[in-house]
């Protein structure tokens, strides 16, 4: 099954859009769990078995893992969701880019060592630098294209020229990434998606026009205050999918207290029903 077709089935079986994301901080632990060496992991696993019935995947981000030495904690973690919660997608958030035969070890460190469905990738050294990933039937590549920060504007909205070869017209840079994304990268249909931040609706929609029903990964609602409604109104495909909304600390550390998984799981369902309900909202 390809990585897209995957996401299909996890978004009919939660009926979610929301992906939860696993950012495990040491400096934001709850009490019951500050200072233990397993902490990482047993903080996150409590919150995937706490929020899975409300998310249509998780994404765990590699750097709060290797910060702390914990990357056998974040093994764990993914053999964790795929033993306890089959279907769910694991994102592997660790945004790579490197020439061919390097991005060759980024590939198998995501699938092989890590068992990652999908990893997100940075798509700014070119096709040979994503090829690899595509040799990986089922699993999937999710490009940085327009991200949520303010500071995504400094590339990602320059002007690049017209290709004529590829039909493109003069254009953004976040555009072109979406052009070729949906276009010529996609060899191995069914398994590119995008990174496009829920904090720039404008764009988002722009990259929804270009990129037909590629798979959208959108975070920015939550701590960076991105509009659920705007963001959804701007990305769901026609089908009302189309998107995995992530959230990582408004429901990581919605409590820090003994309560912080039943509260996480409080924070995930309020978010899932709110995405549900701007569904509901999208034009016939
Ligand atoms: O690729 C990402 O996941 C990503 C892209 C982007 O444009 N913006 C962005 O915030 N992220 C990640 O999404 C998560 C957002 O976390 P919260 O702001 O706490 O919900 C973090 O793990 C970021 O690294």
């Amino acid at each position: 099954m390809s990585f897209v077709s995957s996401l299909h089935a996890a978004w009919r079986r939660s009926n979610s859009l929301l992906c939860v994301g696993l950012d495990p901080d040491p400096a934001r632990m709850p009490a019951p769990l500050r200072g233990r060496a397993d902490a990482a992991f047993d903080f996150c696993r409590a919150i995937v078995d706490a929020t899975a019935g409300h998310a249509c995947a998780f994404k765990p981000q590699i750097a709060y893992f290797a910060s702390q030495r914990a990357e056998d904690q974040l093994e764990a973690l993914i053999d964790h969701v795929h033993r306890r919660h089959p279907g769910v997608p694991v994102i592997l958030d660790s945004k790579r880019g490197d020439i061919g035969s390097t991005a060759e070890h980024y590939a198998r460190e995501a699938f092989e060592r890590y068992r990652a469905d999908a990893v997100t990738l940075s798509p700014y050294m070119g096709f040979d630098s994503i090829e690899p990933y595509l040799a990986y039937p089922g699993r999937g590549a999710i490009l940085l294209c327009r991200t949520s920060n303010p500071g995504g504007s400094d590339l990602q909205a320059l002007q690049v020229a017209a290709d004529p070869a590829l039909g493109a017209p003069a254009e953004r840079l976040y555009e072109r990434v979406a052009r070729l994304a949906s276009g010529p990268w996609n060899r191995a249909s069914g398994e590119l998606g995008l990174v496009v931040g829920a904090t720039f609706p404008d764009e988002l929609r722009r990259v929804r026009a270009l990129a037909g029903t590629l798979p959208l990964l959108v975070p920015g609602i939550g701590a960076q205050g991105g509009d659920i409604d705007a963001a959804v109104a701007a990305g769901a495909t026609p089908d009302g999918f189309g998107m995995v909304v992530n959230s990582s600390r408004a429901i990581l550390y919605a409590s820090e207290g003994e309560d912080f998984a039943e509260a996480a799981a409080a924070a995930a369902l309020a978010t899932s029903d709110a995405l549900r309900a701007a569904r509901r909202r999208l034009p016939a």
